[in-house]
């Protein structure tokens, strides 16, 4: 199995660690590491980029994807603006947030509350290379809906 190592800023002590709530489960949960007393309000409309006060380190060859809680989504009409966010084998900062409030009322990110979902993911890397053209094939340049019409 992969190792993702984490470390936790002081401001995410005493939050849930990361882990799979379930034995399946594709991913885990993150929360928000905001002071207790200074929640973050999102208006309607409105986006914000919300602390875990997280750090990792995975693989290279993996990523780690920031992807929406279908249950925010569904009853507030939040989600993670930039899904999914691309977080890179490389990266030393802390893992962040972006939410959007596409809802009607005002969203309140509350300590801990779990706000988005971590899914460490293989990804293949290419070597690029630039050619005069390119090998054919039966679909060519047909796309947007091309087939069955
Ligand atoms: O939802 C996200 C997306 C990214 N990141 C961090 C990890 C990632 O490795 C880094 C850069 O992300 P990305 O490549 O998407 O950002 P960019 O806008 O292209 O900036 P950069 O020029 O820093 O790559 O920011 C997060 O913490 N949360």
């Amino acid at each position: 199995m992969t190792e993702i190592r984490f470390v936790r800023l002081a401001h995410a002590q005493g939050l849930p660690a990361p882990r799979y709530e379930t034995e399946a489960a594709a991913g885990m949960d993150l929360a928000a590491a905001v002071p207790e007393d200074e929640p973050i309000m999102i208006a309607p409309g409105a986006r914000a980029l919300v602390p875990t006060g997280l750090l990792l380190q995975f693989p290279v060859g993996f990523e780690a994807q920031v992807r929406p809680r279908s249950g925010l989504a569904f009853r507030h009409g939040v989600t993670v603006l930039n899904a999914p966010g691309t977080i890179d084998a490389d990266y030393r900062g802390e893992l962040k947030v972006l939410l959007v409030n596409l809802g009607e009322e005002d969203f309140l990110v509350s300590r801990g509350a779990r706000i988005a979902q971590l899914v460490v993911a293989a990804v293949a890397r290419a070597e690029v290379t630039e050619a005069d053209a390119l090998d054919p094939t039966t679909r060519g340049e047909g796309g947007f809906g091309s087939t069955g019409r």
